[in-house]
């Protein structure tokens, strides 16, 4: 039997295009998106242990071990595994590392992703049997964008992010940068600013090489206005595309067609910012692990 589980990637995500077309009447924002995977992640470490007790053996600094989103998924797992009554072993413990690369508070879904990575890696060496659609439940209570990473495909999302569609997207390159900034999700979302009632669009409307699949973001006026060094960094990207934020931000992306270009441009990047090239991926390194 397989006991670990190494090196499962917990990829970013990036909003192409983000609107928000109303709300919900707990106060969550209706939104529609383009989800798209990139390969730039985390990566995390999983052991089964002989008894019930999840381990985090990395710390996250600002992230204590019981709001970890990591550690969250793995507790919420084990409650659904037993609640289901499938044969899994006795023992549902595990011994989890982590490596850390994708920022927080970047909108590139590093939490949520690590979150779906894990309900993806121990429902596999716990024999859970979890399917999917189950998996994707149990993420919607950790994070809007959980059940994304749990769908494993790049999607056209509707909801809180939670209704997904399939979308095939263009092979592309991406220059991601982190203008020095953390921004909390909430702190946009409940901003008098922001624009609530976009018109919805139709998934329709959309096809590989349409340039609306890199429409507005709705959440990046109100991210500008309150972090000019938001504002910098698009301006600066700007120069070489059409440069968006990405989610709640701060991170800003622009896309090439050809990596040549992304280096051309991440070379330039000035000092002060951090800044990656990430290739788009059409599906979930981990997708595998999910039959159904
Ligand atoms: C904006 C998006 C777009 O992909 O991504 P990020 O930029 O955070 O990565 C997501 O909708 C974020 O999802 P996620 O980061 O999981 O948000 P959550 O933890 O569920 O919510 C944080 C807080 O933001 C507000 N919130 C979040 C999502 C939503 N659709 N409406 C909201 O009003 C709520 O106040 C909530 O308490
Ligand atoms: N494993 C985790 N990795 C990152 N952030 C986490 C994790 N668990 C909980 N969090 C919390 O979630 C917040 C949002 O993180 P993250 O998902 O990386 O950013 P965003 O939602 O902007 O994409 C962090 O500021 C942190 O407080």
């Amino acid at each position: 039997m397989t006991r670990t589980l190494n090196n499962c990637p917990a990829p970013a995500k990036l909003n192409l295009f983000l609107h928000v077309t109303g709300r919900r009447p707990d106060g969550y924002h209706l939104l529609q998106t383009v989800f798209q995977l990139v390969d730039f992640n985390d990566l995390l470490h999983f052991e089964m242990r002989d008894d019930d007790q999840i381990r985090r053996h990395t710390d996250i600094p600002g992230v204590p071990e019981e709001s970890d989103l990591i550690v969250r998924a793995a507790k919420l797992l084990q409650s659904a595994i037993r609640a289901k009554g499938t044969s899994a072993p006795t023992a549902l413990g595990a011994n989890i590392g982590i490596e850390k690369k994708l920022p927080m508070g970047g909108g590139l879904g590093g939490g949520s992703s690590d979150a779906a990575t894990t309900l993806m890696a121990l429902n596999h060496l716990w024999q859970g049997g979890l399917s999917r659609e189950e998996l994707m439940a149990l993420g919607l209570q950790l994070g809007a964008d959980v059940p994304f990473f749990l769908f494993g495909r790049n999607a056209f999302a509707e909801g809180i992010g939670e209704s997904l569609q399939k979308l095939d997207t263009p092979a592309l390159w991406f220059v991601i940068i982190q203008p020095g900034v953390t921004i909390p999700t909430a702190i946009i979302f409940s901003s008098s600013e922001l624009t609530r009632n976009t018109k919805p669009v139709k998934m329709t409307d959309f096809s590989i090489g349409t340039k609306k699949l890199f429409g507005k973001n709705d959440l990046e006026v109100v991210a500008v206005s309150k972090f000019p060094e938001v504002a910098e960094a698009i301006n600066w990207l700007g120069n070489f595309g059409e440069a968006r934020m990405t989610g709640s931000g701060a991170c800003v992306f622009c896309a090439f067609t050809e990596e040549h270009e992304a280096d051309k441009v991440l070379k330039l990047v000035p000092t002060q910012w951090k800044a990656w090239k990430a290739k788009a991926m059409q599906e979930h390194p981990l997708a595998g692990l999910l039959k159904n």
